[in-house]
């Protein structure tokens, strides 16, 4: 069975219809990213997955359960990592870190977590007294703690410095190989790119695409080839450059200048959205 299984997934603030009619399926230890504009739809959809939002339509089954009406038990098989987390702030990290393992039945060690996340030099330190970079890492230490079959993670590295996120996206790839299922918003294509199996583009409610960061958006995209021919800057965008390298190759042009360009999954991104304008 999937980790999440959902058809047809509708939502509506105010007769505003927000979520309109989303199909997904994320299968069991797979890290699947939700990309997309501000107000897409990824944090409605991901808070209805959660058990945190109504959804008016649609069927969604996670972890086997109906997110709506999940009891206790199977929300301690989920791990959350909200967008804007505020709480506690007279707490010190590991006393707050201590007091949501207290929520789950076979939690992490809360120093464990914490060394994990990159926070022990932080441990005493009141909530209020951290960094917006620390907090989020925090954020992510409360929910991982309950050791989740399944994480939400909905922005997760916003405000982290560079080394910060690559250390995050390390730990994701160990939650991951431990056999964890994430699902994760971001607004970074290299972060999808670097750690997600299969991703969506979701704009307006509805998803446009779907795939792998390498088959997103379909065969439509080109390769951009470039070379010099009697010092003239010269270029052309094929779907295989194959032919065309074998063709430069035969003739007179200077291929030390030749450059083979991959769209990157920004590119891809990028012209979908606009594609949908
Ligand atoms: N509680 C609410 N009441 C009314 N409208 C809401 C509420 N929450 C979200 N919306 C609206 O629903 C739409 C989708 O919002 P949502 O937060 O799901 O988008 P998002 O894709 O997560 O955006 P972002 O990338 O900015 O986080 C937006 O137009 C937003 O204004």
């Amino acid at each position: 069975m999937n980790a999440i299984e959902v058809r047809g997934l509708r939502k509506s603030y105010r007769g505003q219809e927000v979520v309109r009619g989303i199909d997904l399926e994320v299968a069991r230890g797979e890290v699947f990213a939700l990309l997309g504009p501000n107000g897409a739809g990824k944090t409605t959809t991901t808070e209805i997955l959660e058990g945190h939002r109504r959804r008016d339509g649609g069927d969604a089954s996670v972890l086997g359960a109906d997110p709506a009406t999940g009891g206790r038990e199977w929300r301690a098989r989920i791990g959350i990592v909200l967008q804007d987390a505020d709480d506690a702030a007279d707490l010190s990290v590991a006393e707050m870190v201590r007091h949501i393992a207290g929520f789950y039945p076979g939690p992490r060690p809360a120093a464990e977590v914490i060394e994990l996340v990159g926070l022990t030099a932080k441990s005493k330190s009141r909530i209020r007294s951290l960094s917006g970079g620390q907090r989020r890492r925090l954020d992510v230490a409360l929910g991982i703690v309950g050791r989740p079959e399944l994480l939400f993670l909905d922005e997760p590295t916003t405000g982290f410095d560079p080394q910060a996120r690559r250390q995050f996206w390390d730990l994701i790839r160990e939650l991951a190989a431990e056999g964890t299922t994430i699902l994760l918003t971001t607004h970074y294509l290299e972060e999808a790119e670097a750690l997600a199996d299969r991703l969506a583009v979701l704009a307006d409610g509805r998803i446009l695409a779907e795939g792998t960061p390498t088959t997103l958006g379909g065969g439509a995209q080109t390769t951009k080839v470039t070379w010099r021919d009697n010092g003239v800057l010269k270029e052309e965008q094929v779907t295989d450059p194959t032919e065309l390298i074998r063709k430069l190759v035969a003739t007179e042009a200077d291929l030390r200048t030749l450059t083979v360009t991959r769209p990157t999954l920004e590119d891809i991104y990028l012209n979908l959205i606009k594609g949908d304008k």
